[in-house]
C-alpha cells in the first residue's frame, strides 16, 4: 500500500481490497463515498476490486478511507488494501472478468451486454456499466429493484434520480412505466444510461440528462426512485412532494440499514412510509404522498 505520497503518471489506479465477504457492503459504501468506480467482487469472493482516477488519489485518500471505515467499526486489520496503476485506455473493461449474469429478483436477470450467448427473458436486462454505478449486483440496487417489482402497476411516469447505468429506468420500463426521466450529476453516467436503455428498450420512453438531484426540473411523476447516499438523499427530501403526482410514491435506497428508520422519520409530513426493507447493511424504503 502506498504510504501517502502523491500518485503520479497513470490516469487510472486499481484498488484491490482483500477482506471477509461480510465486510463487502461497508467497504463498498466507503468506496462509493470516495467516488470510486467499477466496484466488483474478486474471484471466490476474496475481496473487492475497484478503480479510481488519478486526480482523486491525493495524499490523504487512504487516510480518509481508513477514518471512514473506523467510524463504521471496520478496523485496518480487517482488510488489506493494495493500489496499483492501471492502463488508462482500457480501465473501463478491467472489471469485466468479474462481472457475470445474475438473477436479481424473482423476474429479472442482469446479463453482461457482451454475453450474447445468454437467453434473454422479457424482464432481463443487458447491461454494460462501463465506469458507472449500477451493475445490479450491489444490494442498494437490488433493494430498489425488489421494491419496483412490487410497486409498479398503474403508474405512468417515473423520475430516476442518480440513474447511473440506467438500470432502474430500464427495469421500470420493462415493468410497464410509460415515461421515465433519468438524471445524474455525472456526464459519463448520462451517456452510459442512454446506451444501456437503447440496448434494452427500443422506444423513446426514456429521457436522460445531467442534473443535480431535482434542481430546475418541472416534471411531476407517479414514482421517484433515488438510490443515493444519505447526504444527497436528505438534500432531495424537501423537493420530493412537489415532483410527485397526488398519490405518488418514492423509493429511497443507499441508506445504511442502521439509519433507515431515522431517514423514514425525516420524510416530509405529506409522506406515509409503506415499506422498509433491509439487507444486513443496507436499507431502502417505499413511501407514498398523501394529498392534504
Ligand atoms: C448509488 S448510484 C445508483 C445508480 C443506479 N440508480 C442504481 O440504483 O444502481 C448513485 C448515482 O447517483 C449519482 N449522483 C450522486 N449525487 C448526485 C446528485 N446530487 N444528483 C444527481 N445524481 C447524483 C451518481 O453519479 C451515481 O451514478
Amino acid at each position: 500500500m502506498n504510504d501517502g505520497g502523491d500518485f503520479i503518471s497513470t490516469q487510472w489506479w486499481q484498488l484491490q481490497i482483500l477482506t471477509d465477504v461480510r465486510n463487502f457492503d461497508l467497504m463498498s459504501a466507503a468506496l462509493i463515498s470516495l467516488q470510486v468506480s467499477g466496484i466488483a467482487n474478486l474471484p471466490d469472493d476474496r475481496g473487492l476490486v475497484a478503480f479510481v482516477p488519478e486526480q482523486q488519489l491525493h495524499s490523504h485518500w487512504c487516510d480518509q478511507l481508513t477514518t471512514l471505515l473506523e467510524q463504521w467499526h471496520l478496523a485496518p486489520d480487517q482488510y488489506q488494501l493494495t493500489i496499483k496503476p492501471q492502463a488508462p485506455v482500457n480501465w473501463g473493461k478491467q472489471w469485466r472478468p468479474y462481472y457475470h449474469a445474475v438473477q436479481i429478483t424473482h423476474f429479472m436477470k442482469i446479463v453482461p451486454a457482451w454475453q450474447t450467448e445468454q437467453t434473454i427473458g422479457p424482464y432481463d436486462i443487458l447491461l454494460d456499466p462501463k465506469e458507472s454505478f449500477g451493475t445490479g449486483i450491489h444490494p442498494t440496487t437490488r433493494l430498489c429493484l425488489q421494491l419496483l417489482e412490487q410497486v409498479v402497476g398503474q403508474q405512468q411516469t417515473m423520475i430516476d434520480v442518480g440513474t447511473g447505468t440506467g438500470i432502474l429506468a430500464i427495469a421500470a420500463r420493462k415493468l410497464g412505466i410509460k415515461q421515465i426521466l433519468g438524471v445524474d450529476i455525472d456526464t459519463a453516467a448520462v451517456t452510459v444510461a442512454r446506451e444501456n436503455y437503447d440496448r434494452n428498450c427500443h422506444d423513446k420512453a426514456f429521457t436522460v440528462r445531467q442534473n443535480s438531484l431535482l434542481a430546475g426540473i418541472k416534471d411531476k411523476a407517479d414514482l421517484i426512485t433515488a438510490n443515493l447516499l444519505e447526504d444527497p438523499v436528505r438534500q432531495l427530501l424537501p423537493s420530493l412532494a412537489s415532483h410527485l403526482t397526488a398519490t405518488g410514491q418514492v423509493i429511497i435506497s443507499g441508506i445504511l440499514a442502521s439509519r433507515i428508520e431515522l431517514l423514514a422519520q425525516a420524510l416530509p409530513s405529506q409522506f406515509t412510509v409503506q415499506q422498509i426493507i433491509t439487507t444486513q447493511e443496507w436499507g431502502a424504503l417505499l413511501a407514498q404522498k398523501q394529498e392534504k
